[in-house]
């Protein structure tokens, strides 16, 4: 018997003689087991393409659950609970380098005077992220939440903004350090360019609009040489990609409080130290080494004059930035428009008393009772400038900042911080 599936046509047409009938009903038989078997291939197409399709979206719409830590209802509640407001009058604050050296201290001490606090970290390893996460840990005890995340993630700012009506943005997340610029100049952009905008677009487009202050750097005075620093004195003249980014930060957010009304303050901090500082300052890095009976490079100006800063401690530099906040005034703008003018401030944040780097070394000598190993070299073109003074004038005028702590008080608070987090022997091999 032969098989529906069986040829009908003789493979040399015309050989044998066709019934006509039934050829055509097979034909048509053979035709529509066709179309049925074709159907049900394309069913199986479509049921494939659409499960497919599917469980992409599934991915790409969870991707952030996979790829980052935010998001979700439990992840809200915390959101919402840490920016709660604590006193009459307070404020919710995004702070933005939460878990970084004046992140940590600025948060802190909003949460301490009762405002709300949700403090926003990349995490990135520019230094020992260990550091970062104990920074973390010590911001979680004081019920101080944060997320980690970058500033260029636009969603993830957007979902905050959407979550809470911050009244103020303390944005201190940048990759910061003058020298590594050379290393790696596309972190700079990264955070301090790309990042910025992408907040102050989340910040514009919020409602209502916080009002934002950010750090600046005392970088941005590049090779001026009229001391001390005024916040008039010319700064196009920078030395380094980290001071042009931060140059840039300030022609930036003046653009985005002349468009949308943004209210604006940017500090110029001078040169920033104290109990959790940042591994790559020369104050940590020196401690580490004379610690460890390693040599340090002690850099020299030209005609081998010593550097000098303008060393400001921690404190003094938190309560610059409260001052900030208090003295910000409000933005102007709703739903991206502008309303009315919005302040738009700058201000130095320094100590107004230079010291030199061979004086720092000595301090830091009597403080941990050992001698320093010292080279002396001079100092490379790598974005260096030979000294910082800064004057404060307008910041002790409109907020009240007055630095209290000199370079040696504050350096032995940051020794006896170092010698109880990373004891005696940190990185000593021991024979
Ligand atoms: O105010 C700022 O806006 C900046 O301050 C800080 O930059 P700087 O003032 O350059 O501090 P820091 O590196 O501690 O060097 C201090 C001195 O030690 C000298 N120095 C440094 C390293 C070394 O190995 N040897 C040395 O002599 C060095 O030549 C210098 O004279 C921040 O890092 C920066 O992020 C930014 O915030």
């Amino acid at each position: 018997m032969r098989s529906l599936n069986d040829d009908p046509f003789p493979s040399t047409p015309g050989k044998v003689k066709i019934d006509r009938t039934r050829t055509l009903t097979r034909l048509l038989y053979r035709c529509l087991a066709s179309t049925s078997s074709l159907f049900l291939w394309v069913l199986f197409l479509i049921a494939l393409t659409a499960s497919y399709l599917s469980f992409h979206s599934f991915v790409d719409s969870g991707s952030r659950f996979f790829t980052a830590s935010w998001g979700g209802i439990q992840w809200e509640k915390q959101v919402r609970t840490s920016s709660q407001i604590r006193r009459s009058g307070g404020m919710s604050v995004l702070v933005t380098g939460a878990a970084g050296f004046v992140g940590t201290h600025v948060s802190l001490a909003l949460q301490k005077r009762g405002d709300g606090v949700v403090g926003l970290d990349n995490f990135n390893n520019y230094y020992d992220p260990s550091l970062k996460n104990a920074r973390k840990s010590l911001l979680n005890r004081h019920g101080i939440f944060i997320i980690h995340g970058d500033l260029n993630d636009a969603r993830l700012l957007s979902k905050l903004f959407d979550v809470v009506a911050f009244t103020h943005v303390m944005h201190l997340a940048a990759q910061a350090g003058v020298r590594y610029a050379m290393e790696n100049p596309s972190s700079y952009v990264h955070s301090n360019i790309a990042g910025l905008v992408n907040l102050l677009e989340a910040c514009k487009s919020a409602n209502p609009q916080p009002s934002i202050v950010w750090a600046s750097s005392s970088s941005v005075y590049g090779l001026n040489e009229k001391v001390p620093f005024s916040e008039s004195d010319r700064t196009d003249q920078p030395a380094s990609l980290y001071a042009a980014t931060k140059k840039a930060g300030e022609e930036i957010t003046h653009t985005y409080n002349h468009i949308y009304g943004l209210s604006i303050t940017g500090l110029r901090f001078f040169t920033v130290y104290g109990p959790w500082g940042r591994p790559d300052m020369a104050y940590f890095s020196f401690t580490r080494n004379i610690l460890q009976g390693k040599p340090i490079t002690v850099y020299r100006g030209k005609n081998g004059v010593d550097l000098a800063r303008d060393f400001t401690y921690i404190d003094d530099i938190v309560k610059g930035c409260l001052g900030s906040l208090d003295t910000s005034g409000k933005s102007t703008g709703t739903g991206g428009k502008k309303r009315g003018p919005a302040p738009y401030r700058i201000f130095n944040l320094g100590n107004t008393s230079p010291v030199t780097v061979p004086i720092l070394v000595g301090i830091l000598e009597r403080s941990l009772k050992m001698k320093a190993k010292k080279n002396f070299v001079d100092m490379p073109g790598n974005g260096d400038v030979p000294f910082t003074h800064a004057n404060i004038n307008l910041a002790r005028r409109e907020l009240g900042y007055k630095p209290t702590t000199d370079l040696q008080t504050g350096l032995k608070k940051f020794v006896r911080w170092y010698l109880s987090y990373y004891g005696y022997n940190h990185g000593k091999t021991v024979n």
